[in-house]
């Protein structure tokens, strides 16, 4: 018998805006399980839209999402987010007066005092991120911009979800720093973690990620294997990006 595994998102012909305004139109892309995936476009063109959707932030009017074969399409976010999809938004929203480690334990809220799980979850982000556990103690505006998004990031692994949605993590950071996230990203995917990352650096987006969907005005204008993505096809990305 052949067992095919459920994708961690399936997506089909998703249409969403704002009031009666629909921003974009009938979406449909994928991300296999333990797969990291990018969606590149210029600003404006919806990525943060799709997210938004996924999230359940905001209501579509058109098409199903599934998580791990699971419909969520008429879930509310914060049903959504216990557990099965976690998101760390453009400009990260620390909480900055609050310790790095309160930071990280609000990501695990809806473990509901399970300490073991709580500690697990714990060590395995200061694992990835040793100089997180450093500054354990340290209020979040303490820190770098590179620091603070991994504590974003944290937060985010803290909930273990089945799939992650990251927005333009590297906005704002040193190349240094991003340089950090981005292979911080890639451990996280040969973990098995499945990864949904918008982004306006092709660089990092092709470092990252198995596969990119490039988004222009609302719609889905292309999709390519990270692999493949030779010179003429990177002119034709960049193209699209201005
Ligand atoms: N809250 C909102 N109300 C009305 N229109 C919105 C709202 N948020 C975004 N839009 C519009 O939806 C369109 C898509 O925006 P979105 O933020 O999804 O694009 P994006 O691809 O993520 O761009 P960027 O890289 O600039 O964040 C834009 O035209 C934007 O003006």
């Amino acid at each position: 018998m052949i067992t095919t595994t459920p994708d961690a998102l399936g997506v089909s012909g998703l249409t969403a805006g704002y009031g009666r305004f629909d921003v974009i139109h009938d979406i449909s892309l994928r991300v296999a399980r333990g797969e990291a995936v990018a969606l590149l476009g210029p600003n404006g063109a919806g990525k943060t839209t799709i997210l938004r959707a996924i999230m359940g932030m905001l209501r579509h009017k058109h098409g199903t999402i599934r998580i791990d074969a699971n419909d969520i399409s008429g879930l509310p976010a914060h049903k959504i987010a216990r557990g099965h999809v976690a998101l760390v938004p453009e400009g990260r929203r620390l909480f900055l007066n609050q310790t790095v480690e309160d930071n990280l334990r609000l990501g695990g809220l809806h473990l509901r005092g399970d300490r073991a799980a709580t500690e697990r979850l714990l060590s395995s982000v200061f694992e990835l991120f040793p100089v997180v556990e450093r500054y354990r103690t340290r209020p979040a505006t303490a820190l770098s911009g590179g620091e603070q998004q991994m504590v974003a990031i944290g937060r985010m692994m803290m909930s273990d979800p089945k799939l992650m949605l990251l927005d333009e993590p590297s906005l704002g950071l040193a190349p240094l720093a991003i340089q950090d996230m981005a292979r911080a990203l890639i451990t996280l995917r040969e973990r098995g973690q499945s990864i949904l990352l918008v982004e306006q650096r092709v660089d990092l987006a092709l470092q990252v990620c198995d596969r990119v969907y490039v988004v222009n005005g609302g719609r889905i204008v292309r999709e390519s294997a990270a692999s493949e993505i030779d010179a003429a096809g990177r002119e034709l990305i960049d193209a699209y990006l201005g």
